[in-house]
């Protein structure tokens, strides 16, 4: 399906480490292998596996951990993300990642942030527009939307937003040092935060004082919520108000009723729900009543290369499973401007950018 490769596309929900390369991991297993770090056929054999159940996936995570952190490797990472993100043609993409203190590497939180920074003004296939509330003011000296909307004359753009997660394995000073560390960013791209990580470890009203304290700083926050039942911190969640949240899969109906009622947009990760099997199979995911029932959601690929998709087969499986059409993804699309943490700036210009595409996808 060539539209879901061409159609400009939102991506809300992609952890950078998730979004690795395998080529660039498969790389740098190899150089540690070479040092006698690791078994590099062990690792490969991790790293190719296709399917994987959820428990194996966060083992992997650890594994992807141990290759990536560092700053040199970290800003590459980021660099390549973003580059892959735009050539399926992601216009607006929020990137997640979990800050990390390393000291055998030297890293703090901080420093791994720079190094994400450092990666995202290495992009040089696309024009990145870091969103962050600084530009605001000079917005005045920024590009016209005939200049986004015309590929021809301008190189392609893409507008980046980092969202800072915690880590659910972390303790609350330690999310409270991310949520302060997302504070002091806001004005270099920082956008909001995420709480994520493997959903069978740690408890809710640890991460809680961090999110408060982010909310009450106007930070917007999304919060995986129902990857595995558990009840009472879905309705936790739930009522804690989230600006989105992520996955919403082992909902009941009392948890499927109170989130329609509370109109909180959810990113729909399907690749990534049916390899950890926390959906049976794509024809009875959830998206298909979520969609049905109007209620605001948008495509996501969550782990690109942990789970081998790209966000343009999120469309296409989306697509053939559900029978919707371009058209209803490009409104779908449209819609979630509305539930992006951007500033008002890149709202307007997403907003006039995709007014002018339907205008164009109705006249062919
Ligand atoms: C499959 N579903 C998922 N559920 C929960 N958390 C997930 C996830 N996929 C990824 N992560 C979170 O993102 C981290 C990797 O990216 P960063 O190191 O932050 O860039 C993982 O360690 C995990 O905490
Ligand atoms: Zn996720």
């Amino acid at each position: 399906m060539e539209w879901c490769v061409s159609m400009p596309k939102i991506e809300l929900h992609a952890h950078l480490n998730g979004s690795i390369r395998d080529s660039t991991l498969l790389k740098l297993a190899r150089e540690l292998g070479e040092k006698g770090a690791i078994n590099f056929p062990d690792v490969e054999h991790v790293i190719l596996k296709n399917d994987r159940s959820f428990k194996e996936v966060f083992k992997l995570f650890d594994l992807i951990h141990i290759l990536t952190t560092d700053h040199k490797i970290v800003t590459r990472m980021t660099k390549e993300v973003i580059e892959d993100f735009a050539d399926d043609n992601v216009v607006y993409l929020e990137l997640r990642t979990t800050p990390k203190n390393n000291d055998s590497k030297g890293m703090s939180k901080r420093s791994y942030m720079e190094a994400v920074l450092e990666g995202i003004r290495s992009v040089n296939s696309v024009e990145v527009d870091l969103c962050h509330k600084l530009k605001e003011d000079t917005s005045a000296h920024s590009h016209t939307v005939d200049d986004i909307c015309n590929n021809k004359t301008r190189r392609k753009k893409i507008y980046v937003g980092l969202l800072l997660s915690i880590d659910r394995r972390e303790t609350t000073e330690a999310a409270i040092e991310t949520v302060k560390l997302a504070l002091e960013m806001r004005d270099l791209g920082v956008v909001g935060i995420d709480l994520s990580g493997n959903p069978v470890i740690g408890e809710w009203l640890t991460f809680l004082p961090a999110l408060e304290f982010a909310k009450e700083q106007g930070l917007p926050i999304t919060l995986h919520c129902g990857e595995v039942p558990n009840p009472d911190e879905i309705r936790a969640m739930l009522n804690f108000l989230p600006r989105r949240i992520g996955h919403a899969c082992c909902f009941e109906d009392d948890e499927w009723n109170l989130l329609k009622r509370l109109k909180i947009p959810v990113e729909i990760c399907l690749t990534s729900n049916i390899i950890t099997e926390t959906i049976a199979s794509v024809d009875v995911h959830h998206f298909a009543d979520l969609y049905k029932s109007n209620h605001p959601l948008i495509l996501c690929t969550d782990d690109c290369g942990v789970f081998s998709t790209s966000i343009s087969a999120e469309y296409a499986l989306a697509s053939s499973t559900f029978g919707i059409g371009k058209r209803e993804m490009f409104e779908m699309n449209d819609r979630a401007i509305d539930f992006i943490f951007a500033c008002d700036r890149v709202k307007q210009e997403l907003k006039t950018m995709f007014a002018s595409g339907l205008s164009e996808l109705l006249n062919l």
